[in-house]
């Protein structure tokens, strides 16, 4: 069935603060001119949610999300990784899935990095951007992802909505909070996976101990899917503060700036 995308809220991104703010309004803009049609309705492998379970099986395992990020706000160039060799690497040293950042201005990322990330390796792959527009839910798909990013700090209210929209074009959602008000909202839309940033995205501090509380205070309301801690994680002491909590943890800059992603993915996950 052919789902008239019509029916999505419109944004207000006005109140959207600092960096973030920045960065989706100029998303927005990109995206302003965008065919919304999302045409018919695809079928929801539902690989990367199914690829984050399998690595978590075991008493304390946690899943790991390794990121493709060559630039970030916070860090300015980080390295000017081929996506291709980045994938290939990152899956020889054990992720269950990848992130990669599809945002041009910020990230130094490419819709095609994507593409070429999907057709070279077997591990599912999430597309990281500022989804403002359902056209960029329907590009990712196109791609190839398994898996869109979805932001209650930008989506507010029109989150359930994004995701309806994501499962209709047959992609798994990582909806992103970073504080209990956005826990809340996000446990109400039926989410199946959560993601806790410990990354204030308007000041870009970061503060490791806000995934083990949101992630407590989503067990506690007795939601029983997966929960992602993101950003931060860049010593194996790091991520143990999430084992035996989290499901799977995000990581970017310490795996894509260390020189050699395959060691940096396996040392950082030993235990
Ligand atoms: O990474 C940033 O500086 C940033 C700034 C503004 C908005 C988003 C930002 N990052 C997105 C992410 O959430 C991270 O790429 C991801 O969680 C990995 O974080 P890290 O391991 O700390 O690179």
């Amino acid at each position: 069935m052919s789902r008239p995308s019509a029916a999505l809220p419109t944004l207000d991104l006005r109140n959207v603060p600092g960096v973030l703010g920045q960065i989706v309004t100029q998303r927005a803009g990109d995206y302003a001119g965008a065919d919304p049609e999302l045409g018919p309705a695809r079928p929801a492998p539902r690989r990367f949610e199914t690829a984050l379970w399998a690595g978590c099986q075991d008493e304390g395992a946690l899943s790991l999300i390794a990121e493709v990020k060559r630039a970030s706000p916070s860090q300015g160039a980080i390295a000017p990784l081929d996506p291709v060799e980045a994938a290939r690497a990152y899956q020889a040293g054990g992720a269950a899935a990848l992130s990669v950042l599809t945002e041009p201005r910020h990230f130094d990322g490419h819709l095609d990095f994507l593409r070429a990330v999907v057709g070279a390796v077997s591990i599912p792959a999430l597309r990281k951007d500022f989804v403002v527009h359902p056209a960029m839910l329907r590009e990712a798909a196109e791609a190839g992802a398994s898996a869109a990013l979805l932001m209650v700090s930008v989506l507010g209210e029109a989150t359930g909505a994004y995701l309806e929209t994501a499962h209709h074009l047959g992609l798994d959602a990582l909806v992103e909070v970073h504080d209990e008000r956005e826990l809340d909202l996000a446990l109400a839309t039926g989410a199946r996976m959560i993601g806790v940033n410990n990354r204030d995205l308007t000041t870009l501090h970061i503060d490791l101990d806000v995934s083990p509380r949101l992630i407590r205070r989503a067990r506690e309301a007795g939601f029983d899917g997966l929960l992602v801690a993101e950003s931060g994680y860049r010593r194996p002491e790091d991520v143990a503060q999430v084992r035996g909590l989290a499901n799977a943890v995000l990581v970017g800059s310490s795996l894509a700036g260390s020189g050699d992603l395959t060691r940096a993915a396996r040392d950082l996950m030993a235990r």
